[in-house]
């Protein structure tokens, strides 16, 4: 998965440069009205130094005419009233600055946001399940909420502090060019010294991911009901806040540390800045008393501390900015992940196969594994018939189903849809034909309707409909729950689940019952069925396999199973054992063949399995 890492690895000033300038341009094309607003506060109430050193200098200057007798206090009032009224004025700029920031920001946020959702919903399978792009999508969501916003920020106070510098530039280069220069240099060090320290903080962190998912995990096994339940039942409590704070201590100890080479780095590079800041007001004191005298002297005095401050400032914008731009990689390191090429051509994925699916001598391997799952397999999945998959835990029956979805591609061999390989079908139309009813089956904490609108092509949900299509009460009866449905306090509209207020929980049986309801309100030509029977009644269960095992000419249905009661319903059985095909036929001709599936045939029927209601 290394190629998949690597934009995020990428660094150097011109990818910086690029997402610093791409964070604007969005901020832009989102709000420009807002943009230029708190641009032009930002440059205006940056003149606001160099006003104040002007007005010290007229403040001065009316102070030593009154204070010599020749002339009344009205010349410092008028001054003071002066650098109030600008003060304000620069006050009143910076709240007009900060609203639109505010909209410009959250604007910004939530485009970058629902890019990272957009990116992450495009992940093959693959690729959801690589840690290195867990911890990368982990990093952006983490980093998206607030990281941009302050860069869009920082850029817009730099435009105004370097505006601020300019004009106390001026003035103080038209007073004395020496001091000017030293007092820009003095806070140099400063830069050095926040710039290396936010690099390592980056490091740091980044180094961290996977450390942060892990907290993230154990903080979610001891919030949530599911999990919260297994671990008070088995006492599981001490353990998870155990290597909780484990990971924490560990966390806690890093910042320490980085936190003394941070200040043993410091301290000297403050100390240089302090010496230079000393010798730039000297300098200023020496050249102005034997020429210019006292009010130049205050001003010029006023002048280096303003710049100086300004100065900071813009230092400070600049290894602040430095820094966000670098955690700003995570989000635009994750929207830059390269799409996956998945391969796919013009044809629609036929909505009645003839010739069913044919698996061709197919390998698969998951990245970072040794071992294939699947292993040159090849069977062909003839339609109108129903086909279980049997075989002992971890034999590959699940990956053998996601194959023939797409949802994952085989390493080695290929599949056959009525004679075409299967990436000469539009992605979208075969996500349309292929049902599928999964083993981890999804809880979605929405409403009944919805749980079930969801499986149907092209699903937008129920949300909004007064009644549910004909369809969803079909496929609800054909699952047993229609009666139980009718009976909840809002029917099909009520809300499931514990996650959101006034929600019904189900039972796991009702649970995987939606599940596969979502299976069968597809007009879909393979129907893959991943034990969808585990959790279901006996009873329940005898009436469901007549629908799931119903055959339907031009519809391949696989189910795979454990229990024998369904999967010897099937008019074809394959036996896989470690990846491999090692059985194909009827039940009776299994039986017959008294090989692997008659073995677990008896030791089921024999010992059957106790979890079985
Ligand atoms: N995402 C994955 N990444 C790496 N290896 C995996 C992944 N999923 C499954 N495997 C491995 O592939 C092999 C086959 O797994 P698979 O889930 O297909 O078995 P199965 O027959 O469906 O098992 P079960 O009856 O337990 O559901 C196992 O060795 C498993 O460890």
């Amino acid at each position: 998965m290394g190629r998949l890492a690597a934009p995020w690895r990428r660094t150097g000033g011109a990818r910086g440069t690029r997402d610093f300038l791409t964070v604007f341009r969005v901020a832009w094309r989102a709000d420009p009205w807002h943009v230029t607003q708190a641009l032009a506060c930002a440059i205006v109430a940056a003149g606001n130094p160099a006003v104040q050193v002007w007005l010290m200098a007229a403040l001065t200057r009316s102070f030593i005419e009154a204070a010599t007798g020749r002339s009344d206090l009205r010349g410092v009032f008028t001054a003071l009233a002066m650098m109030a009224a600008a003060g304000l004025i620069a006050q009143l700029l910076s709240m007009v600055q900060t609203r639109a920031m505010q909209r410009c920001q959250s604007q910004l946020t939530a485009h970058l946001s629902g890019r990272i959702v957009d990116r992450a919903i495009r992940l093959t399978l693959v690729q959801a399940e690589d840690h290195q792009v867990q911890d990368a999508l982990q990093r952006a969501t983490r980093e998206v909420g607030f990281r941009p916003g302050m860069l869009l920020q920082q850029m817009v106070q730099l435009v105004g502090q370097v505006s601020g510098f300019a004009a106390v530039g001026v003035v103080l280069f038209s007073l004395d060019y020496r001091v000017a220069l030293l007092a820009m240099v003095a806070p140099l060090p400063t830069l050095v010294a926040q710039i290396l320290a936010g690099r390592r903080g980056y490091a740091l962190e980044h180094a961290r991911s996977a450390d942060r998912r892990r907290l993230a995990y154990w903080q979610q096994l001891a919030s949530q009901p599911e999990p919260l339940k297994e671990l008070i039942a088995l006492r599981l409590g001490p353990l998870v806040a155990g290597r909780h704070s484990a990971v924490l201590a560990r966390v806690v100890r890093e910042d320490q540390a980085l936190a003394g080479r941070n200040f043993r780095q410091g301290v000297p590079l403050a100390v240089v800045a302090a010496v230079l800041t000393f010798v730039a007001q000297v300098v200023a004191v020496l050249v102005t008393v034997g020429t210019a005298g006292i009010v130049n002297m205050f001003a010029v005095i006023q002048g280096i501390v303003a710049l100086q401050s300004n100065v900071q400032q813009i230092l400070s914008s600049l290894s602040n900015a430095y820094l966000n731009q670098l955690y700003l990689r995570s989000v635009m390191g994750f929207l830059a992940l390269p799409e996956a090429g998945v391969t796919e051509g013009t044809l629609a994925f036929p909505s009645r196969l003839e010739r069913g699916v044919e698996l061709r001598e197919v390998t698969f391997t998951y990245p970072g594994t040794e071992l294939p799952a699947v292993r040159d397999l090849s069977v062909t999945l003839r339609p109108g018939e129903t086909t279980a998959i049997v075989g002992l835990n971890g034999a590959g029956k699940s990956t053998l189903a996601k194959l023939i979805g797409r949802l994952y591609e085989p390493t080695a061999g290929e599949i056959l849809v009525d004679g075409k390989p299967i990436h000469a079908f539009t992605i979208d139309s075969l996500r349309d034909r292929v049902a599928f009813v999964f083993q981890d089956y999804v809880r979605y904490q929405f409403t009944v309707a919805d749980n079930i609108e969801l499986g149907a092509e092209g699903a937008e949900g129920a949300e909004g409909a007064a009644v549910p299509r004909p369809a969803v009460r079909r496929v609800a009866e054909a699952v047993g729950m229609a009666a139980y449905i009718d009976a909840l306090p809002q029917g099909y509209h009520t809300q499931l689940g514990k996650v959101f207020e006034g929600g019904v929980d189900l039972s796991g049986g009702q649970w995987q019952r939606l599940a596969v309801a979502r299976g069968l309100i597809r007009e879909a030509s393979v129907r893959v069925m991943d034990e969808p029977t585990a959790a279901i009644d006996v009873v329940t269960e005898a009436s469901l396999l007549d629908v799931l095992t119903e055959a339907a000419p031009g519809r391949v249905n696989v189910l795979i199973g454990h229990r024998f009661s369904s999967v010897s319903r099937a008019e074809r059985i394959l036996v896989l054992s470690e990846g491999r095909l090692v059985e194909d036929g009827s039940h009776d001709e299994l039986m017959r063949m008294d090989g692997v599936y008659a073995d677990m045939y008896k030791t089921h029927v024999l010992a059957p399995d106790p979890a079985v209601p």
